[in-house]
């Protein structure tokens, strides 16, 4: 186990921390190859407007943003008041990821679910498990964001047309595709002792065989959300990623993405949230929470 030294002494040191994590978590995720019509280190995916030194720039740029919402939330309860503030960092963060990447959205529905999850790591403290956290962030979620500019976004859309709940909706039920399916695919995976990056891709299928993306909806309509769910639940029917029929079937679908102009995006957003979950939680061990307690009050 990692021994650390004490970051939730302060706001400072606690959101610096949990903002060094997110910003891992997104270049993992960035960076797992291959993913399938999702930018990779090998290939664009479906994407003409995004490679990985734009989604590498994206994260590191977002490091503050992540920051600022650990900060606001330290040891607060969810709350109307934090809600909109939150909210407020997300939409300025929105700014500083269009800044960064030349007007291109990379990240704006990981900045919505890993900025709910940094507030509720922030708002619990140590030794949160990743249920609790996420159970936070839905509530935070739940508080209405009264200050929404009126807009019309892909999302909107979407979910109107084929009456699915979308970004806003995954959050508001508490995360459970990061809950119930990224996190124990990842665990269960890596007992069967494939590699790390064969359980990562894993789990990002099993989120993708069951998300309602609205990114496929938006760009392909319920073709490519019906294509892309059932040639990820292949892969896992075949054994996972770490099988040779797994390995070819998952090249597969990549190709067919491709074809089909379509990518899971939001799947994406929803690996990094368990990959940050995760690596959260590898620090929940006995010694770190004798270590930590202290600043929370667990240790009296
Ligand atoms: C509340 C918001 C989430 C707004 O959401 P809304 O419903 O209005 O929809 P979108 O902004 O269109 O979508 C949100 C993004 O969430 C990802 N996503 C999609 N489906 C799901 C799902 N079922 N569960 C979870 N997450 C999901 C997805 O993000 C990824 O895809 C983006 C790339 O897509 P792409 O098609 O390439 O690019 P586009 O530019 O969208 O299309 P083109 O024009 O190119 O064709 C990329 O961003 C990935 O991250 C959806 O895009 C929230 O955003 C909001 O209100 N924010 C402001 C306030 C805030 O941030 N608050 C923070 C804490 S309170
Ligand atoms: N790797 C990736 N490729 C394309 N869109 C994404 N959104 C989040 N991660 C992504």
């Amino acid at each position: 186990m990692i021994e650390y030294s004490v970051p939730w002494t302060n706001a400072d040191s606690c959101s610096t921390w949990l903002a060094d994590l997110v910003t891992k978590a997104l270049i993992d995720e960035a960076e797992l190859t291959p993913k399938p019509g999702l930018v990779d280190m090998e290939t664009t995916g479906a994407h003409t407007d995004l490679h990985i030194d734009l989604m590498r720039r994206s994260a590191q740029a977002l490091h503050e943003t992540f920051a600022e919402m650990a900060r606001v939330a330290f040891r607060r309860k969810p709350n109307q008041e934090l809600r909109e503030q939150l909210a407020r960092i997300g939409r300025d963060g929105e700014e500083v990821m269009l800044q960064a990447t030349g007007g291109t959205n990379t990240h704006r529905g990981a900045i919505w679910a890993l900025g709910l999850l940094t507030a509720g790591a922030a708002i619990h403290g140590p030794p949160a498990s990743p249920k609790e956290i996420a159970a936070l962030a839905g509530e935070i979620a739940r508080y209405p964001d009264r200050y929404a500019p009126a807009r019309t976004t892909n999302g909107i859309r979407v979910r109107q047309q084929y009456k699915v709940s979308g970004a806003t909706g995954e959050a508001q039920q508490g995360f459970p595709h990061v809950i119930r399916i990224g996190l124990p695919t990842l665990q269960s995976s890596r007992h069967r002792g494939v590699s790390e990056s064969q359980a990562k891709l894993d789990a990002l299928l099993a989120i993708i065989a069951s998300l309602d993306d609205t990114c496929l909806l938006h760009r392909g309509g319920r073709e490519a959300l019906h294509f892309t769910k059932q040639g990820a639940r292949h892969v896992l029917v075949l054994g996972g990623t770490s099988t040779e029929e797994g390995w070819n079937a998952l090249r597969q679908l990549d190709t067919g993405l491709i074809a089909r102009n379509a990518s899971p995006g939001g799947s994406a957003d929803l690996l990094a949230a368990t990959l940050f979950l995760d690596d959260l939680s590898m620090y929940r061990s006995n010694r770190y929470k004798v270590a930590i307690g202290g600043a929370f009050g667990w240790n009296n």
